[in-house]
């Protein structure tokens, strides 16, 4: 293959057994030409983004598109969901690792959302055997021999496949097409159609996507372009791919009907993603003295914006037809401390009972222990229906006002709240370096979603000297301070990649410009 590499394909990542196997002159050509193809647009649309965020700095607020008014006035419906993505009631998620997917599948959840995204930290090994990992689960050969001996392999009845690439703003470092990396997504995505879509076709299933991190619908169209050409390319008829897209940026919650009218043909529901959102109103806004959110805890899934939000999300989808999904709480179990098991199956039940209340049609979990909560309390409000579309919440009414107007009731900002965010922020750059995109840090479950939101809280505090409860407002000396403290309490920078998660940290929070992604400076540091 490397011998073989087509007109202006590069690889720049070690050439390993399995990048060998994943990157076939083929797939290589085929993900290099839809590159080609859809990166002048992707560009485009992410220079648009750096366009409004700019308008929102300068004071500019966003609303409900005037010129699509007809888009969400107009009777249309999404194309029915198939078979087996009728009934998501429980889906659980995790990074494409190959026994933590084993696991997922066989967790009895309905879904499984194989993740190259949030949980993932893309190192070039991680990505190319997620692929390998992805095929194996879709012919049922994976398998997996843990170092202790014990054998892990699928069970006869398995949650169906999804699969979540990166979003629009990430590129592959180690491809490059003629000279520039290849946007993540069409190489995640390129790859694993290429190498299962019709192997899944042939089973009775069929390629199916989250798509993450969307801001606005002609981003949306942007994939169904990319749906379309690679389904007449691989010779599937269009709309086998079914695509769920994450309503996780304040700009998406004001297009969530568009979005979905885009993808008609593709789209199989939206799902709330919680804590990408609550990262949104942070960064859109993080230039607006008067819009500062309060402690991270206390930006939960009842405050009014993000109820406004939620509410509205499951209005739009049952109008179209869609299945609306709900996120995930944070709270995970351990297994060699019951307390924390009980703690957290508590306040996972009660955001479930929340979503199923509200006309939720499934959820997502972390972790294969919630699988059982999350199915019970689903079960007792869908019983035997695959969904309940037929809430249609006609009496939810959301204006965009209500969606924008971020003020946390009783909120404040605390000493505790700023050290929390710097020892996560820490701890979760330090695991991502080295190679893990999920763990579990004070028994929360802690992604590049949530890192996001603990780092860049620290800008917006810092950068506007934001008081805290008791007064103090917060200065450079008192998070240099509180940095050093939290560092220490790790073991110092000597250990694990904490020096450069450090520096990391200090750039992310002490720069003058709010750096749109945290995985931006730290993707250069990756393997
Ligand atoms: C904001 C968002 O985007 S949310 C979606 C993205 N985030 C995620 O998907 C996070 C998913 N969850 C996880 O990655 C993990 O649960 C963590 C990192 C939070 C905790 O992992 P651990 O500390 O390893 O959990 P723990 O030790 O309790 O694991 C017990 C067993 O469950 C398995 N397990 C835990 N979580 C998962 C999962 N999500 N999928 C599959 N298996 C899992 C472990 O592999 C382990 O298996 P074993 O007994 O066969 O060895
Ligand atoms: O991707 C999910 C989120 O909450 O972010
Ligand atoms: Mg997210």
């Amino acid at each position: 293959m490397a011998e073989n590499l087509p007109d202006g394909v590069q690889i720049v990542g070690p050439i390993t057994p399995a990048v060998q196997e994943v990157l076939t002159a083929e797939a290589l050509a085929f993900v290099a030409d839809l590159h080609r193809r859809f990166n002048p647009t992707r560009q485009r649309l992410l220079a648009r983004r750096a366009e409004r965020q700019a308008a929102l700095d300068a004071g500019e607020m966003p609303g409900f598109l005037p010129e699509t008014a007809e888009i969400r006035t107009g009777e249309w419906q999404v194309a029915p969901a198939p078979a087996d993505l009728n009934d998501r009631r429980v889906e659980i998620t995790g990074p494409t690792d190959r026994k933590m997917m084993i696991n997922a599948l066989n967790s009895g959840a309905s879904v499984f959302m194989a993740d190259f995204e949030d949980a993932l930290s893309p190192t070039w090994d991680n990505v190319i055997q997620g692929q390998i990992n992805c095929s194996d689960a879709v012919r049922r050969t994976i398998e997996f021999l843990n170092p202790d001996g014990r054998v892990y392999k699928l069970k006869d009845q398995i949650a169906t496949l999804l699969i979540r690439p990166r979003g629009w703003h990430l590129g592959e470092k180690h491809v490059l097409v003629d000279g520039e990396p290849i946007s993540g997504s069409l190489f995640d995505f390129g790859l694993y159609m290429f190498r299962n879509a019709r192997e899944l076709v042939e089973r009775g299933s069929g390629p199916y996507f989250y798509l993450p991190k969307l801001e606005s619908h002609l981003e949306a169209r942007l994939w169904n372009d990319v749906f379309n050409y690679t389904q007449d390319a691989l010779g599937i008829p269009r709309g086998t791919i079914r695509a769920t897209v994450l309503i996780e940026t304040i700009l998406a919650a004001l297009e969530m009907e568009e979005i979905l009218y885009e993808l008609r043909e593709h789209a199989a529901g939206l799902n709330a993603g919680r804590w990408d959102y609550i990262f949104s109103v942070i960064k859109k806004f993080a230039r607006r003295p008067d819009m500062i959110l309060p402690d991270r805890s206390q930006v939960t899934m009842t405050v009014p914006f993000m109820r406004a939000y939620t509410e509205l999300l499951v209005r739009t989808c049952h109008k179209r037809g869609a299945h609306a999904i709900g996120g995930m709480a944070a709270f995970i179990p351990n297994r060699r401390d019951p307390e924390v098991t009980e703690k957290a199956l508590a306040k996972v039940r009660e955001d479930k009972e929340r979503e199923s209340s509200d006309g939720f049609d499934g959820t997502w979990v972390a972790h294969p222990d919630l699988v059982p909560v999350a199915r019970e309390v689903f079960d007792r409000v869908l019983g035997d229906r695959p969904h309940q579309k037929h809430r249609l919440r006609e009496d939810v009414h959301v204006t965009a006002e209500e969606i924008l107007d971020i003020r946390v009731p009783g909120g404040q900002i605390t000493e505790d709240g700023v050290r929390l965010n710097v020892s996560v922020a820490l701890q979760y750059l330090n695991s991502w370096l080295n190679g893990n995109g999920a763990a579990a840090i004070f028994n929360l479950m802690e992604d590049a979603a949530t890192a996001e939101i603990s780092r860049s809280q620290l800008w917006q505090w810092l950068h506007h000297g934001a008081k805290l409860a008791d007064g103090r407002p917060l200065t450079l000396e008192m998070y240099t301070q509180i940095r050093e403290e939290e560092l220490a309490k790790l073991g110092g920078s000597g250990v694990g990649r904490y020096e450069e998660a450090t520096e990391l940290l200090d750039g992310l929070v002490l720069s003058q410009e709010f750096v749109e992604f945290l995985t931006y400076p730290a993707y250069e540091l990756l393997d």
